[in-house]
């Protein structure tokens, strides 16, 4: 279990990580999402206790990095693929840290079976590797003490298709056998494919949590029509929520809160035909994330913009 509270990381004046709070449960895989500088690697170097928080949280089975008695033994942590020693070959690396968690040599090979490095891959040196191959590297590492808690820094970086659909089955397993997966991406359909749980971060604050399911379900009802401008006006005169799915594009449609036979209903009683009706959630995640970012930046601005007029 990882438990995120009221974290906080300011850089200079500015705040990277603001009033980060979430939770990654056992049997689960939470997906952390969010678009580039958004605080996903702050967040995650905190919680491996590679920089200190400002202020808040940020524990592993109750108790923060530096606290866990050993901890290769509990938390499994893939941050970046290229810090590894670039002059030491994939089995050093490996050997090197199973000898540090006191574990037997023979979980060196199980390792690198696991990950699918090849004998001969292994005895290579680490600045020879693929970025794909490093990362496979890094998992294998970050498996070897076989914790219970794994974090993930955008795994899926560098490796090939069939590669991200075995990284994929292997965390769901490893959730499946009551472990605990937080990892991060920016790629919206790999977090979709492989997350139970899913944390959104914009701008270093969380714009959304919950299960796959209530996250997709809360997308509600799209709805186009040749007059977007009345149909709008419509739906908002009766009393449900409104916005449009790109306001650069009236032809785009509107989103609303409003159940489709409802929504179907409102456009009829205004004489309205309607070119498209459907449940938001087939437009999938990445319709969601892009709107709750934008939406961030928007906020973000208008605070902006507030504070400049004050
Ligand atoms: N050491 C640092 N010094 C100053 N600013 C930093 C430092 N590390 C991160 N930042 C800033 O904090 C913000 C969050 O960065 P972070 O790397 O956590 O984002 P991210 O969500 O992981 O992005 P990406 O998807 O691009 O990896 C960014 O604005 C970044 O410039």
């Amino acid at each position: 279990m990882i438990v995120i509270d009221g974290l906080t990381k300011r850089y200079g004046g500015h705040t990277a990580v603001d009033h980060v709070s979430f939770t990654a449960r056992p049997g689960r895989v939470t997906g952390f999402l969010g678009p580039n500088g958004a605080g996903k690697s702050t967040t995650l170097r905190i919680l491996a206790g590679l920089t200190p928080a400002t202020s808040g949280t940020a524990t592993v089975l109750g108790r923060p990095y530096h606290r866990l008695p050993n901890p290769g033994r509990e938390i499994g942590v893939l941050l970046d693929a290229s810090a590894q020693h670039a002059g030491r070959t994939g089995r050093e690396i490996l050997r090197v840290a199973a000898i540090t968690m006191g574990l037997p040599r023979t979980r060196v090979d199980e390792m690198l079976d696991l990950v699918g490095l090849t004998q001969d891959e292994a005895s290579r040196r680490v600045r020879d590797y693929s970025l794909g191959m490093r990362q496979r590297l890094g998992l294998a590492h970050a498996l070897l003490g076989d914790p219970d808690v794994l974090v993930l820094d955008e795994p899926a970086n560098g490796l090939d298709p069939a590669g991200i659909r075995w990284m994929r089955d292997l965390l769901s397993g490893y959730a499946r056998d009551g472990g605990t997966v937080l990892l991060s991406s920016h790629l919206l359909h790999e977090i979709e494919v492989v997350a139970d749980d899913i944390v959104v971060i914009g701008q270093g604050r969380i714009v959304a949590g919950g299960t796959k399911e209530e996250l997709l379900a809360g997308t509600g009802t799209l709805v186009r029509c040749a007059d977007t401008a009345r149909l709008a006006e419509s739906l908002a005169g009766a009393g449900h929520h409104v916005e449009h799915v790109d306001p650069a594009d009236a032809g785009a449609g509107l989103r609303t809160d409003a159940d489709p036979t409802t929504a179907g209903l409102v456009a009829l009683a205004a004489g309205l035909a309607l070119t498209e009706l459907r449940t938001a959630d087939g437009a999938g995640l990445e319709e969601m994330f892009l709107q709750l970012t934008a939406q961030t930046q928007r906020d973000a601005h208008a605070r902006e913009t507030a504070g400049a007029a004050a």
